[in-house]
């Protein structure tokens, strides 16, 4: 069985506990991997090695910087089945989808940002007697926080620009899916990263992420995970100061017009829902119709739900995978339960469905999709993370965007017409960070990421994220 360990002054690093937990496959329920469980010294080693780190990582030109994160993102493509079979055996999710999106998506993600930094420029202002011009210096040691559903995507999403703008760097996955973060450690040593300039603890929340979270040598914060978490984090944060970046939760509506093109919105909407088993924070799980469509969008919409097959994420044809954790699935399945005590009718969900011998215990669900819930109802307004959506009807305009905006998040929508003035209207008026039109997760990394309400604070993304790892100076020159 393989023992995960930290990554702290650029070597692997068994945990100052000598104690472990168990990584399980959520696939087959079998534990394959243990996981260190660190604790206040390892963070205080990772500390030192990453201050030892700054001064000269933080000197370096951008293009030196660059140069790293490109050796990085070559070892991550190098290494691509590698790391999108730990990926799907770690968080259960279809290995095509590991190998097509979350791998190429990190090496991308390394990529982007060493160009970017090279690019980077910052503001000067010509004035009647004076010339003010900003730099942007690095802060420090920075902390990158991340969750498990896209593991190596979203840890590299924040490691990166965190690096390319000259900060160090103490990064802690989610225990739940630790796995390619420590293949990450390896590709680091393998790329010659400065020893200390990266730092990666394995650990639980509420010990290593709290303790990270408490240490008033993190001068920034980049997370993305649940609300709750985020609350804390900006709790302990604010006293000091301190720059946070917070990537939350979502309830994201989508609104399908009479006039949009339906096999299309159909076939976008079973995406938008069930990708990546329901667990991405920007998923769709509020689903309005206008009513003259309703009945055409629902048959076609479940036509290809009911076709998508769950089982076996290493098969290539499967469409979903397991759903991340025992304690995951159970949640997830209280809200199936609550939905129906909430006066919901499901319309697909319950079938029997065959799985591979050794894919008996593992944790997987079918797509379940509910109509008739209020919209003030907990199923149609709490984050559920899963295979879970709701169909709902709106009679105009004024009322979609009512419906879609009676919601503490907001993250994330999608408009499905072919009247573009109409879209462009109510992106206007909807209230998310993003607002996708005729598509949902069309992503391009120089545009700014993040929600609104209870779905975060701050945005990362292109110049947003080397903004967030920067600290701003003006200098004033009179003439
Ligand atoms: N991006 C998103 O929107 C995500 C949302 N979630 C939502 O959050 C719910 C809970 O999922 P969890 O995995 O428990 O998310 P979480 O917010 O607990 O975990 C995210 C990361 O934060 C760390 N963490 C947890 N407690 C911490 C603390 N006190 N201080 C510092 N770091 C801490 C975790 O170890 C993990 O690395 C999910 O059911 C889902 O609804 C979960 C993952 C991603
Ligand atoms: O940056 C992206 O493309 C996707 C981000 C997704 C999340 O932050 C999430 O699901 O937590």
């Amino acid at each position: 069985m393989e023992i995960l360990a930290n990554y702290i002054n650029g070597e692997l690093t068994p945990p100052h506990s000598s104690e472990y937990f168990d990584n399980i496959n959520p696939a087959t329920a079998k534990i394959f991997a243990k996981i260190p469980l660190s604790n206040e010294e390892d963070l205080k080693s990772a500390i030192e090695s990453a201050e030892k780190a700054f001064p000269e990582w933080s000197r370096l030109s951008a293009k030196e910087r660059a140069d790293y994160l490109i050796k990085i993102s070559n070892l991550i493509k190098d290494n691509l089945e590698e790391l999108a079979i730990a990926e799907s055996k770690d968080t259960g999710k279809p290995l095509q989808l590991a190998k097509t999106v979350d791998i190429p998506r990190a090496s991308a993600n390394m990529e982007f940002f060493a160009y970017a930094i090279t690019q980077f420029s910052s503001e000067s202002h010509a004035g009647k007697d004076s010339i003010n011009y900003t730099l942007r210096k690095p802060i420090g040691v920075v902390a990158c926080i991340s969750p498990w559903n896209l593991p190596l995507y979203l840890f590299t999403w924040k490691i990166a620009p965190a690096l390319a703008t000259g900060n160090c760097v103490i990064a802690k996955p989610s225990e739940i899916t630790p796995y390619t973060a420590y293949l990450l450690s390896k590709v680091c040593i393998k790329a010659g990263l400065p020893k200390g300039v990266l730092n990666i603890l394995h650990g639980t929340g509420p010990e290593i992420g709290n303790s990270i979270v408490q240490n008033k040598k993190i001068k920034a914060i980049s997370f993305t995970g649940g609300t709750t978490t985020g609350r804390k984090i900006a709790e302990i944060s604010a006293p000091m100061f301190r720059k946070i970046s917070l990537e939350l939760g979502g309830k994201n509506p989508a609104l399908v017009f009479a006039d949009c093109d339906l096999e299309k919105t159909a076939e976008g909407l079973v995406r938008a829902s069930f990708a990546n088993q329901g667990e991405i924070c920007l998923c769709a799980s509020r689903i309005y119709i206008e009513e003259s469509i309703y009945d055409d969008f629902k048959t076609q919409f479940l036509e290809k739900v009911k076709a998508l097959k769950v089982g076996n994420p290493s098969d290539d044809s499967t469409n979903m995978g397991a759903l991340v954790s025992t304690q995951h699935l159970e949640k997830v399945k209280s809200y199936i339960t609550l939905a129906k005590d909430e006066g919901g009718t499901l319309l697909c969900g319950d079938e029997d469905f065959e799985l591979e011998e050794k894919n008996k215990d593992g944790y997987f669900l079918r797509p379940h999709v509910f109509e008739n819930l209020p919209n003030h109802c907990r199923t149609n307004q709490e984050e559920i993370f899963g295979p879970v959506v709701s169909l709902n009807t709106f009679k105009n305009e004024k009322e979609a965007i009512k419906l879609a905006n009676e919601s503490e998040y907001g993250l994330a929508s999608s408009i499905w017409t072919n009247d573009l003035s109409k879209a462009h209207r109510i992106g206007n008026q909807i209230e998310t960070g993003i607002v996708w039109i005729n598509c949902w997760m069309n992503r391009d990394l120089r545009t700014p990421f993040g929600g609104m309400k209870n779905s975060g604070l701050g945005r990362e993304g292109g110049l947003e994220a080397l903004r967030f790892f920067t600290e701003p100076k003006n200098i004033c020159i009179q003439y």
